[in-house]
């Protein structure tokens, strides 16, 4: 059995990574075993990510703050509140903000998972080990 706390094991670690859109703090990674990564992650306000995840599937489902996700195939921006999920089950380009004056924490599963310190392409996408 694997046992983490996000403020003991998480934060600080070579698992905690902050990029100025988005700070990923990183609960479950590839090497755990489990065919999937969990992290709890905070979108940092007043950014646009540009994201297209071709090599993964991710599931993304929010428990604070308050944003807005615009799909670029359908032209569709769905709002985002704690309680909502998404799921990018087409691998879909997309963009994701959090609203002004609010930043957005997300729990994020990718499959395959990610390793450790992965950070986006220029596309977006992270790209899977060697
Ligand atoms: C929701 C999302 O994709 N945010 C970007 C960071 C990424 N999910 C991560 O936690 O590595």
């Amino acid at each position: 059995m694997i046992v983490k706390n996000l403020y003991d094991d998480v934060i600080g670690t070579d698992a905690d990574v902050d990029s100025k859109q988005w700070n990923s703090r990183r609960l479950l990674l590839a090497k755990d075993g489990m065919g999937f990564s969990v992290h709890d992650t905070l979108i940092k306000e007043g950014e646009d990510l540009h994201l297209w995840y071709k090599n993964h599937l991710e599931a993304v489902y929010c428990i604070e703050g308050e944003g807005e996700i615009y799909d670029k195939a359908t032209g569709i921006t769905h709002p985002i509140r704690e309680g909502t999920i998404y799921a990018l089950n087409e691998h879909d380009q997309h963009i994701l903000s959090a609203n002004k004056g609010v930043q957005m924490r997300m729990v994020c599963v990718f499959n395959p998972p990610v390793t450790g310190r992965e950070t986006h392409d220029k596309d977006g996408s992270y790209n899977l080990p060697e």
